[in-house]
């Protein structure tokens, strides 16, 4: 870890503010009020990084609507992507014919949310869409279909407005680029 005991002091630089980030929940909302109205969708929050996004995102939705939450997760902790993804928690609801919203903070390589439509497919739902935060397509290796995203973002590790590295920094409003050393130094542990 660095010395820092101040979390903003691992942050390389600022990627989106809260203004941006409240800018794109607003849009996004108001797309999906639209493509939405009349459909009753259950609007499906992936733990544990999407719960701040979903918050406001929701509210910004002028729809009636049924929330519920699933974690997923893949296999290990950190940068790099297993490949396998494990159910943790699961639904309460049956999706038989419904219109399932997922929401994801991010997508990368396409494992969770490829996972997570098959399942969802698997049971009968009508139609099952995603809405991300953030779209991050240079690493990805599933073809799925990110169907709504606030913004796309390169090959970096973002933190904050639920963002983990090593489950922690989800708690910084901002979404920022995780300095190199933070995790330089752990990967020598
Ligand atoms: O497209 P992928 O390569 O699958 O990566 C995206 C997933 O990885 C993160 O979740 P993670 O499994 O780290 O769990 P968390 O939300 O609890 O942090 C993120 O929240 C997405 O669900
Ligand atoms: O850039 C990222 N940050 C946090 N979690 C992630 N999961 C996939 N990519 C990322």
């Amino acid at each position: 870890m660095t010395k820092s005991d101040n979390i903003t002091d691992i942050i390389d630089h600022v990627l989106y503010s809260q203004e941006d980030i409240q800018a794109m929940c607003k849009r996004l909302g108001k797309q999906l009020t639209a493509d939405y109205a009349g459909k009753n969708p259950l609007v499906v929050g992936v733990l544990k990084g999407a719960v701040f996004f979903m918050t406001d995102l929701v509210r910004e939705m002028d729809v009636v609507m049924q929330n519920d939450f699933m974690d997923v997760s893949s296999y290990g902790d950190g940068f790099e992507s297993s490949g396998k993804v494990r159910l943790d928690i699961d639904i309460q609801a049956d999706v038989k014919g419904r219109d399932v919203l997922l929401v994801e903070d991010i997508v990368d390589t396409g494992h969770t949310l490829k996972f997570m439509e098959d399942l969802l497919t698997k049971r009968g739902a009508k139609s099952v869409k995603c809405c991300a935060l953030l779209n991050k397509t240079a690493r990805r290796v599933d073809n799925v279909t990110v169907d709504y995203y606030g913004a796309m973002v390169k090959n970096e590790f973002v933190v904050g407005y639920g963002l983990d590295y090593l489950n922690k920094y989800r708690n910084i409003p901002f979404i920022g680029v995780l300095k190199q050393e933070v995790i330089d130094s752990n990967s020598n542990k």
